[in-house]
């Protein structure tokens, strides 16, 4: 895994609120810009399961839904926060996590093979 930083290609920081535009081309332009850094993003949480699987001793360790809920509910507070709608927060979180889960399982049991 290549360690690098995150960075948008035409700005440094990302506005917030979005950028106000006025053609769908620009809108597209700035969204697309927008997925650039949240697949990035994905990417580093992803290798955060990956290390999750070599620091966990125990399979049944693996899914922890304790944690499970207190990631939701901190991520809905801050929804709450910055104005992000919670159901699409929720949603989104729920799905992540639980496909998270199934990754770091696979990395678990890969890294342990034959063992
Ligand atoms: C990374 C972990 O493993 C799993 C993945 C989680 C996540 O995607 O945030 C949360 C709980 C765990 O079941 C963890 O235990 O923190």
């Amino acid at each position: 895994m290549s360690s690098h930083k995150i960075f948008t290609e035409k700005r440094k920081a990302i506005e917030y609120p979005a950028r106000k535009c006025t053609t769908m081309a620009e809108l597209r332009d700035e969204i697309d810009q927008l997925d650039r850094v949240i697949v990035e993003l994905l990417s580093v949480r992803q290798g955060c399961m990956e290390q999750a699987a070599e620091i966990k001793q125990d399979r049944n360790l693996v899914r922890d839904e304790e944690r499970v809920e207190d990631v939701v509910a901190k991520v809905l507070a801050h929804a709450d926060k910055v104005g992000a709608h919670p159901e699409l927060v929720e949603m989104l979180y729920r799905d992540m996590i639980e496909w998270c889960i199934n990754y770091e399982m696979t990395v678990f049991d890969s890294a342990r093979d034959g063992d």
